[in-house]
């Protein structure tokens, strides 16, 4: 049997305010260094051990990583980062917050832009300097793939190339990946592991920090899915995370 386990970060700082994130490069809340300890203890006590590693090009992600990996006493094991795996850009969004947002636009203009699959918010300016071709991490990147804003269908674009040359061929050869990630790009990934329509993924939310497992068969066929945690807590998390887009949560 071979497994991916995808991770959410952490609650970050900007989670805590409820502002649209993205590609904004916020740390961990408090909350959020404890909730990446505890998805490393439920990995180590549900007996998970990891071969290879992967996380975003963001502190979030990469923090969580880290945090789950000295709990797993795995820190050595190879790690490769990738602005493939960053959130969603939430263009001009970014920054705001999403009930202030949802008073002022509506709470159904929020979720589609949250939620939707192919309608991306307004995008970034040239010369705002929140522009990823401004962020020296990115140099190495065409300009032409660094996104202004991104609808899911977008995010999944570029999330995808490196799932499918990367990530899942990684399988034949080894036996147990980690991939520690972001609420959208995740939310991509699962949508082309599960064949979840266009129009059902917006009902798909994630709380932060639950380990889900996925597990494959030799010829890498997913025989079997599911949340690691109390179930009941799970659903109130996932629960809150829908909510984030309504005038009073
Ligand atoms: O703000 C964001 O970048 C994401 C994840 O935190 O939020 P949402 O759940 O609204 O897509």
């Amino acid at each position: 049997m071979k497994r991916i386990v995808l991770l959410r970060h952490g609650e970050s700082l900007w989670n805590q305010e409820n502002r649209f994130t993205g590609w904004t490069d916020v740390d961990l809340s408090e909350k959020g260094v404890v909730e990446a300890c505890k998805a490393g203890d439920t990995l180590r006590e549900a007996g998970f051990s990891f071969e290879i590693a992967c996380t975003s090009y963001l502190k979030r992600a990469i923090k969580t990583l880290d945090y789950v990996l000295d709990r797993l006493n795995e820190s050595w094991i190879p790690v490769e980062k990738t602005w493939r795996l960053n959130e969603k850009h939430y263009g001009i969004l970014q920054g705001l917050n999403k009930s202030e947002t949802a008073a002022q636009y509506g709470e159904e203009q929020v979720h589609t832009w949250r939620r939707s699959y192919d309608i991306a918010p307004a995008a970034l300016g040239e010369d705002d300097s929140r522009n990823p071709s401004k962020d020296i991490r990115y140099a190495d990147v065409p300009d032409m793939e660094l996104p202004r804003t991104e609808s899911l269908k977008d995010a999944i674009e570029r999330v995808m190339p490196y799932w499918k040359c990367i990530i899942f061929p990684t399988l034949t050869c080894k036996d147990n990946l980690l991939v520690v990630a972001h609420g959208n790009s995740l939310r991509g990934i699962i949508k082309h592991l599960k064949e979840i329509s266009d129009t059902d993924i917006s009902n798909l939310n994630l709380p932060t920090a639950v380990p889900y497992v996925f597990e494959f068969d030799n010829r890498l066929a997913l025989v079997k899915d599911y949340f690691l945690g109390d179930p009941e807590e799970i659903r109130k998390r996932t629960e809150a995370v829908a909510k984030q887009g309504m005038t009073k949560q």
